[in-house]
């Protein structure tokens, strides 16, 4: 859907020459383009014509960044802020995307993360608070099952807070399920689509392959072997590079095409539907606040939540494991801003 977007967006804008189409203003800022994932999302982006301002800002390097990906011909504008610079970044920014925040190295679990990217997601916040309090935010950076939170508790102390506008973004689940189970049937990826509910690791990542007209017949030894690759793909990455770091590339790409769908539906574009961590009431009742399923986006953020619909009795199953780990990741991050 992202890329067709965009080439159906670059063709019309081909057509229509640059300079007389007239395009909502989308200014995109990214914190951590410096990075793995910021690189090649930034050109991701860049390459986006639906996005018509860039941000791009990392404690260091960004400048770097932005003049490199600013040289590509499309019509956004693209600056790059670094250090204290973060205002300036901010300011006027509609989208925040945020993969700033260090990597798994083999061994790890996101968890282990925490110590270290919960402060730096919180600095951001605060910074995001004060300078773009109405932006949508997309967070990347790990744990996202805490780091989601603990976005939202800093927005809540500051008097700022819209459940509509913070997200999780857990996209790269989707597009790993959809890529993983076309392998399988043999079929282009395109035409695979996959609900991941949850939240973004190991055993809360819930893929609904019997929602899918291809994952339906998916059984025994080959199902279950499916499930762990989709719940451990960030783990097959991270042994792959062997401690040069996690997913970067297709992170890259999954965060762009989140936000191609959020600025779509930020367009009006009717029945943009994305998985995404979000406050949710669909497990509430039992104590889990944030909750990935299908949300329809719309101008105002997180229109509708979606609810789970109809599950096999195995993603029942894997829905309890989930359930059982979600909601101590929540608490986690709950409690490192309540106890600052
Ligand atoms: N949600 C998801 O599906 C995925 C999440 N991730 C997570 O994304 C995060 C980033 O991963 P990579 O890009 O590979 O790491 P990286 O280390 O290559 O890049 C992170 C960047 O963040 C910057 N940074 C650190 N503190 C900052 C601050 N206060 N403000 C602005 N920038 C800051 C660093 O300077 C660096 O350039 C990690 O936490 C990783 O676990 C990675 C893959 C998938
Ligand atoms: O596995 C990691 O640490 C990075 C990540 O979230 C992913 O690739 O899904």
């Amino acid at each position: 859907m992202f890329s067709r977007n965009v080439a159906r967006q670059a063709s019309s804008i081909a057509r229509r020459g640059f300079a007389s189409s007239a395009r909502a203003e989308r200014k995109v800022a990214v914190l951590g383009a410096g990075g793995g994932i910021g690189q090649p999302m930034s050109l991701l982006l860049k390459a986006d014509p639906l996005v018509t301002s860039l941000s791009l800002y990392d404690v260091r390097g960004a400048p770097g960044v932005a003049a490199d990906v600013s040289h590509v011909n499309t019509a956004s504008e693209v600056k790059g802020f670094e250090k204290d610079d973060i205002k300036s970044a901010l300011t006027g920014a509609e989208i925040v995307v945020i993969p700033a925040g260090v990597p798994r190295k083999p061994g790890m679990t996101r968890d282990d993360l925490f110590n270290t990217n919960a402060s730096i997601v919180q600095t951001l916040a605060e910074a995001c608070a004060e300078y773009c309090p109405k932006a949508f935010i997309c967070i990347i950076s790990n744990p996202v099952n805490s780091t989601v939170p603990i976005f939202a508790e800093v927005y809540k102390n500051k008097g700022v807070y819209d459940e509509k506008r913070i997200f999780g973004v857990t996209t790269l689940d989707v597009v790993r399920s959809s890529k993983f189970l076309a392998e399988i049937k043999g079929v282009d990826p395109k035409d695979v689509k996959v609900t991941v509910v949850g939240g973004h690791s190991g055993v809360t990542i819930v893929p609904l392959l019997s929602q899918t007209p291809q994952g339906k017949d998916v059984t025994g030894e080959q199902y279950k072997a499916l499930v762990k690759r989709i719940q451990f793909g960030g783990d097959e990455v991270v042994q792959a590079k062997a401690g040069a770091g996690s997913a970067t590339l297709s992170m890259g790409f999954a965060g762009a095409r989140f936000t191609n769908s959020l600025i779509r539906a930020l367009n009006g574009e009717k029945g943009v539907i994305e998985p995404t961590f979000v406050k949710s009431p669909v497990y509430a009742s039992e104590g889990v606040e944030y909750f990935a399923t299908n949300v329809e986006l719309g101008p105002n953020g997180a229109e509708k939540i979606l609810p789970i619909g109809e599950v096999s009795a195995e993603e029942e199953e894997l829905l309890k494991a989930c359930i059982a780990e979600l909601p101590k990741n929540i608490k986690k991050g709950v409690e490192f801003v309540k106890s600052a």
